[in-house]
């Protein structure tokens, strides 16, 4: 056994035997220092916090193996832990898929590329930056769904379009459009990844290396000459070249940022597809309400061209609540930080929770949207749950919510407008210009089931076929 594990166990049964059970937080009791809890956990997340919650409350302490968190799913806990200065809580590079050498690439990160990411995909730049990102994605679908008889996963039809369409718009002609599938096998694999086991292990670490081969190949190019990537494509590439970045860390870098970018956005749009299949009555008013935007817009290929401003719209307020709910259904646990130093964090009742130097916060955020309090009936897809509110633009319409699918304070979500938008044009599409059919191929009913291993967001390993047909006015397509 090496020397560090030996030390963490030796910390573990110091803290776990030293710790005052009887303070604020309570601490989740654990017979083997923290590591039965970390097992646990690593085995089924929801369901582990899920108890450690009925048993403790909205905020405890526990202990996953040498890990000590806090760990809090009430809405106002978690805004102070998203509003403190990061000299008392920083985020952990670790959390953000980066391991090697990662205070300098961290640095990078927060220094350089998310102050790029923030300019280019807020609400006033974003259309700039994903110029052609509708029309792309229509060629991707058209393309996909060319043979009409065969049935189709639902999974490729939500996520293939949408991950090369981004990408061309983003990074340009030159990225390796082509690498879906690994990407896919990487980030399937996640779950596993996390629990350390060797079951597919192989496939999705081929897939990995081949994804850091290309990326390298991308960042390692002469001069970026594209005229379609002169926006956020070349401006992130002159980063990785300005701190001398082009080689495997720079690709690391680079993987990690393709991650976030990606991940939730095609889980999200897969969910949201599956739901409205699952709630025939939810899917045909969405579709109505699409089919009169496109009426107004006077043509599906206008509204593809139009600027995201312009899909802020009151006439998609059904789409982006649904949007918002499949969020709020999907997205776990956030906002991982670390403590610099002891301190006090000040709760809005007045209380007072000591953290410990080391220690790390956590927001469970899926209790904390599962609360029947805010929530009316919680744990359902509820498409219009957030269309009841006045539409204001450059807002999410969860307003009045305690609603954290994004994070919040500094580290908020920098792609969040992005997301949506793309989310929102891949369901325009789709339920424009077809109908759709379950096929023979499905046993496990429409609901995909989520993964017991999911951590951070939900993961599923069940794909739903269906089989399209184009829609009476869609016939020519
Ligand atoms: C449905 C889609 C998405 C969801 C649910 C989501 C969720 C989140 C959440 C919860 C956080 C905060 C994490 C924390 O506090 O530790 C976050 C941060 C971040 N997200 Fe997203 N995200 C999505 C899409 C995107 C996209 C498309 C991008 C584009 C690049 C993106 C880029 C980022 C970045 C750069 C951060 C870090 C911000 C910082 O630390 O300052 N996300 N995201």
């Amino acid at each position: 056994m090496s020397s560090f594990i030996l030390a963490d166990i030796v910390t573990a049964i110091f803290y776990s035997y030293f710790f005052d059970a009887s303070s604020f937080p309570p601490q989740v009791r654990s017979l083997l220092a923290g590591y039965d809890n970390g097992l646990l956990y690593v085995l089924n997340p929801r369901a582990f916090l899920s108890r450690c919650q009925q048993q403790c409350g909205p905020i405890y302490r526990v202990s996953l193996g040498s890990w000590r968190l806090v760990i809090v799913s009430s809405g106002d806990v978690m805004s102070s832990i998203f509003s403190a200065s990061s000299q008392l809580l920083r985020h952990d590079p670790v959390h953000q898929g980066v391991k090697t050498n990662y205070a300098y690439l961290y640095e990078i990160m927060i220094r350089d590329l998310y102050p790029l990411v923030d300019r280019c995909f807020s609400p006033r730049s974003l259309g700039q930056t994903t110029q052609m990102f509708g029309p792309m994605l229509l060629s991707g679908i058209k393309n996909l769904t060319r043979d009409h008889s065969k049935s189709i996963s639902l999974m490729q039809l939500t996520n293939e379009p949408l991950y090369t369409a981004t990408n061309l718009v983003l990074f340009g002609s030159a990225f390796p459009t082509d690498s879906y599938k690994d990407f896919q096998t990487l980030n399937k694999s996640i779950p596993y990844r996390v629990g350390r086991t060797l079951l597919h292990y192989w496939p999705s670490y081929a897939a990995r290396m081949r994804l850091l081969k290309s990326l390298r190949d991308y960042l390692q190019r002469e001069e970026v000459n594209d005229s379609d990537d002169k926006f956020f494509g070349a401006s992130s590439w002159q980063i990785f070249k300005d701190n001398n970045l082009q080689s495997l860390e720079g690709a690391r870098l680079a993987l990690a940022f393709l991650w976030a970018l990606h991940t939730n956005t095609l889980g999200n749009s897969f969910f949201l597809l599956s739901f409205l299949l699952g709630d025939p009555n939810g899917f045909a008013r969405v579709r109505a309400e699409i089919d009169s935007a496109v009426e107004k817009f006077g043509s599906l290929e206008a509204l593809l061209q139009a600027s995201p401003d312009k899909l802020d719209d009151p006439s998609f307020k059904l789409l982006t609540s649904a949007i918002m709910e499949t969020m709020r259904l999907t997205v776990l646990h956030i906002g991982i930080r670390q403590a610099n130093c002891d301190f006090d964090l000040k709760l809005k009742d007045g209380k007072m929770i000591s953290i410990k130097k080391g220690e790390y916060m956590f927001g469970d955020v899926h209790a904390a949207h599962m609360d029947g309090t805010a929530f009316s009936d919680p744990e359902t897809f509820v498409v219009d749950r957030f269309a009841q509110q006045p539409y204001r633009k450059k807002h999410l319409q969860t307003d009045g919510y305690p609603y954290h699918s994004f994070g919040g304070g500094r580290h908020a979500c920098k792609g969040r407008w992005l997301a949506v938008y793309e989310i929102k044009v891949v369901l325009i599409i789709l339920l424009h210009l077809f109908d759709f059919n379950l096929a023979e191929e499905n046993s496990a009913g429409c609901l995909p089931r989520f993964h017991p291993r999911s951590n951070g967001v939900m993961h599923t390993e069940d794909d739903i076929f269906v089989r399209l047909s184009p829609r009476q006015a869609e016939k020519g397509f």
